[in-house]
């Protein structure tokens, strides 16, 4: 019922997502006010693969209050729409909005996307490209929202948008960008550690301009990896390509406590539990929730 031109009626375009424009929209039939995104495939004639359209729909069952609900997959002329819904604004732009998020703050919306992850990662669901621009910030309720889960391994992950736009490489795991193929739930942690030490120091962690600079500007704080330090990163694909051009540097100490100054030494223990190159040594969301950094949070 209600096709998706006639049901949704487009307010404005709020963001150029990885798959498709984002608007802000008003469900005729409802009057809320909706995010549509228009997902576009590739080869926009062959349609949209049924196995997209089903892990899609198994998405609508994910329901946590930090988690943006997808109220509804629309599929219309070969085009998909996922229906979220509305909220004010994205933590990249709340960041660039306020001069500092305080302490209390910053505890409380890592604390959030946690318990998110967890969920997810309970649920055996991925997000894969965690970022400020997809995760949301509803500023009455001082709560934060994750949205599109799952869709990387619905759609995969391209290099660019389809408006050319070049994916931000700043949240990416070590593992992936060394080709790991089998790579899993770590990577969300490591994406959320990143986001973490940039809400804390309102400056991304390691903001690398290609795949192999993002790498390079992680080596550089975290010194570089080796098999005593990652069991098996020697033996990842991208591996050999990385080392020739870069020198082993002398001192793999972290210097992770040096840049990150605006976090007290539990936040920070907890960073560097994130922040950790073997995807199998780095805590998991559930074992996070249990720091201590989070004893004092009155919730
Ligand atoms: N880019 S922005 O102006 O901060 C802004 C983003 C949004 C939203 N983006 C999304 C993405 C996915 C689901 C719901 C929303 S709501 C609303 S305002």
């Amino acid at each position: 019922f209600g096709q998706s031109e006639e049901r949704y009626q487009k307010l404005e375009k709020i963001g150029e997502g990885t798959y498709g424009l984002v608007y802000k929209a008003r469900d005729n039939q409802t009057g809320e006010i909706v995010a549509l995104k228009k997902i576009r495939m590739d080869h926009e004639d062959e349609g949209v693969p049924s196995t997209a359209i089903r892990e899609i729909s198994l998405l609508k069952e994910v329901q946590h209050p930090n988690i943006v609900p997808l109220k509804d997959v629309v599929y219309d002329e070969s085009r998909l729409y996922l229906i979220f819904d509305f909220v004010d604004l994205d933590l990249k732009k709340y960041m660039e909005s306020v001069p500092q998020l305080d302490r209390v703050q910053v505890k409380r919306f890592i604390h959030q996307m946690l318990q998110a992850l967890n969920y997810c990662h309970q649920n055996r669901v991925i997000h894969r490209d965690l970022k400020p621009q997809n995760i949301l910030v509803d500023i009455k309720q001082q709560n934060t929202q994750i949205a599109d889960f799952g869709l990387a391994r619905a759609f995969g992950l391209p290099l660019k948008t389809y408006t050319h736009e070049v994916i931000t490489l700043w949240y990416r795991a070590p593992e992936i960008l060394l080709g790991q193929k089998q790579y899993s739930t770590p990577v969300d942690v490591w994406s959320l550690g990143c986001i973490f030490a940039e809400m804390a120091q309102k400056r991304p962690l390691f903001c690398g301009d290609s795949e192999i600079d993002q790498l390079f500007k992680i080596f550089k704080i975290m010194g570089t990896p080796k098999e005593s330090t990652w069991p098996g990163v020697s033996t990842l694909p991208d591996f050999k390509s990385t080392f020739p051009r870069w020198p082993t540097p002398t001192n793999p100490a972290t210097t992770l406590g040096r840049d990150i100054t605006n976090l007290c030494p539990l936040g920070l223990d907890l960073l560097s539990k994130m922040i950790v190159y073997d995807p199998y040594a780095r805590i998991t969301a559930e074992e996070a929730l249990k720091h201590s950094y989070f004893d004092d949070l009155n919730n």
